[in-house]
């Protein structure tokens, strides 16, 4: 077992990772249930592990309820969120009482919102069961729903008490969705560690063939990487944490391009959004374009997207512009893009020049 801290004062808690972890669920958590119950929320691709789950609470004497909730991006909504806190509220959830997150980004980060509101806010435990999840939504309290007007914008920073990682449950994940987390995986070695980056270029494909010392290296370096940085900006203050939205200011207009739906899953807009921030870069005379393609070139070998063209997106520049305007991090008229002077060397830019990005959009290769 590998036990991350993510130390934030009162709200601190562990990650813990581990093969098999699912079926031994119950005995970590019987203590922190402290004999009331547990509801589980989850979603409906995922009754094997929810069967998994619940007889592990069941052999541990921890009572549960599963909420199943449909799967996909269209979760992170209003209506969802409604079905949610209504069922919650009949189950008479307490304030000291903990809903575990059985999922995805999705359910993670609805799941996280309802706590977050429920009765001014409850308890909740993170068990992820996709790549994207266990590396990055998981840990650092960020939870939301999305809507008509873009992604993640209603939600609240409210830590989780307690991540359990199982490794195993990515041996049922379709490809698509595994290779999709994948991307945030790069995205630690392009924030600041170019050795890491090495290690995924050497290693991507094993991990994505189904190794599971490559699964689980990544998964402890990852979420190390990420409890570091949020240690240090729990709340997206001080511009440290966001370095962890590298790719995301295209990535999410290319998302909301693609009606937040299967077209683009999350982690393959991530993907051609951090392929774009590279290129970008290069426009700006910022990196060197031989940075720039092996970024490109490392996403293109392992399947994902590398930029509009891939990314299946036929907008224009000013289109995709338009998108980013309603990022909850614009402020008097600018947007932090995340930059890079290379692989490893992410930083943040408040004076970029929205119709230079207009204009470097309009000039890439279309589908
Ligand atoms: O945890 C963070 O901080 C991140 O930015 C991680 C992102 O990968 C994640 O997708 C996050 O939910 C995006 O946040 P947002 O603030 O851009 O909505």
């Amino acid at each position: 077992m590998t036990t991350i801290p993510v130390s934030l004062g009162a709200r601190s808690y562990d990650v813990r990772i581990e093969p098999g972890l699912l079926h031994r669920a119950g005995e970590a958590l019987r203590a922190v249930a402290g004999g009331r119950p547990m509801p589980i929320v989850t979603d409906e691709n995922l009754t094997t592990h929810l069967d998994t789950l619940v007889a592990s609470l069941d052999a541990s004497g921890i009572a549960t309820e599963a909420i199943v909730l449909p799967a996909g991006e269209s979760s992170k909504s209003w209506a969802t969120l409604e079905t949610l806190t209504d069922r919650l509220l009949e189950l008479e959830v307490e304030r000291g009482d903990h809903v575990i997150a059985l999922g995805g980004g999705v359910i993670g980060d609805l799941v996280g919102f309802a706590a977050a509101i429920l009765k001014r806010g409850c308890n909740f435990i993170q068990i992820p069961t996709t790549l994207l999840a266990q590396v990055d939504s998981s840990v650092g309290g960020k939870t939301a729903i999305n809507t008509r007007a873009g992604k993640n914008l209603i939600g609240a920073f409210h830590q989780p008490s307690l991540v359990l990682i199982d490794p195993e449950t990515l041996d049922t994940l379709p490809a698509r969705d595994l290779r999709a987390g994948y991307a945030e995986v790069v995205k630690y070695g392009l924030i600041d560690d170019p050795e890491f980056f090495e290690w995924c270029e050497a290693n991507g494909a094993k991990l994505l063939a189904g190794d599971m010392a490559a699964r689980e290296y990544a998964i402890a370096h990852s979420v190390a990487a990420k409890a570091r940085i949020v240690a240090e900006d729990e709340r997206e203050t001080t511009g440290k944490r966001a370095l962890l939205n590298l790719g995301h200011t295209f990535g999410h207009a290319l998302e909301a391009e693609a009606g937040f739906s299967d077209r683009l899953l999350h982690g393959e807009g991530v993907a051609a959004g951090m392929a774009l921030a590279f290129g970008f870069s290069v426009s700006q005379g910022i990196c060197s374009g031989q940075d720039s393609e092996r970024v490109a070139g490392h996403l293109r070998a392992t399947g994902l997207p590398d930029g509009l063209a891939t990314a299946g997106i036929g907008a224009d520049g000013t289109t995709l512009v338009g998108h980013m305007k309603h990022d909850k991090k614009m402020a008097a008229g600018t947007l932090p893009f995340l930059l890079a002077r290379g692989i490893g060397q992410t930083y943040v830019d408040r004076s970029v020049d929205l119709d230079a990005v207009a204009a470097f959009l309009d000039a890439q290769p279309r589908r």
